[in-house]
């Protein structure tokens, strides 16, 4: 197995944000740091590749900064998945709870269909409530998850349990304890 403390060592954590409690994991230094994002996208394309996606889905918006480098990496093509009324198009959306608020996030409604096998990307899962939530846009949308990858996982809030119990292959990076 790889030995991503190389790339651990990048993410900084800032207690409090952005409300009292949270231990925000701020992926904003890895990415600062060229090794650090040629890294994490290489890995993430790396551990992905084998599920054989035929699209990648990013979610608005620190999974737009990884999806668009692992489609580039796959040759594959991205859909955004975004948050509400950025799209221009018609659009199939679902609303969703977060660790710190509730949100809601929407897709093109023409952009899937039954033979995509889509490849869910985003910097980080916790409750795993805005992955569950892209599992349940893509699949209304009439298309497969392939897998989900993501660079940081806080298994404490249980994210990656939920989106296994789904059915959903996860592969993830770097693992933070605790909340
Ligand atoms: O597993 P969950 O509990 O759902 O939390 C994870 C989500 O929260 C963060 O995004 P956020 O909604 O803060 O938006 P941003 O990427 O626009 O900052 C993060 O980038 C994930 O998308
Ligand atoms: N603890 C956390 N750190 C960074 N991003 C998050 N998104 C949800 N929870 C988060």
């Amino acid at each position: 197995m790889q030995d991503n403390a190389d790339l651990l060592a990048l993410v900084r954590t800032i207690p409090d944000f952005p409300k009292p409690g949270i231990q925000f994991r701020d992926i904003t230094t890895l990415i600062h740091n060229g090794w650090g994002l040629r890294t994490a996208i290489d890995r993430m394309a790396t551990a992905s590749a084998p599920y054989q996606p035929t699209l990648v889905a990013g979610i608005e918006a620190r999974g737009f900064i990884f999806g668009a480098g692992i489609a580039h990496q796959l040759g594959l093509g991205f859909v955004p998945v975004r948050k509400s009324k950025k799209l221009p198009g018609a659009v199939i959306g679902i609303d969703y709870e977060l660790e710190y608020g509730v949100d809601r996030l929407e897709i093109h409604n023409d952009v899937l269909g039954p033979d995509d096998r889509v490849l869910i990307i985003d910097d980080l899962i916790a409750t795993g409530g805005t992955a569950t939530a892209t599992v349940n846009l893509i699949r209304m949308a009439g298309a497969k998850v392939s897998a989900a990858c993501f660079l940081v996982d806080l298994p404490d809030l249980g994210g990656t349990d939920r989106l296994r119990a789904q059915e959903v292959p996860v592969e993830t990076l770097l693992v933070f304890e605790g909340h």
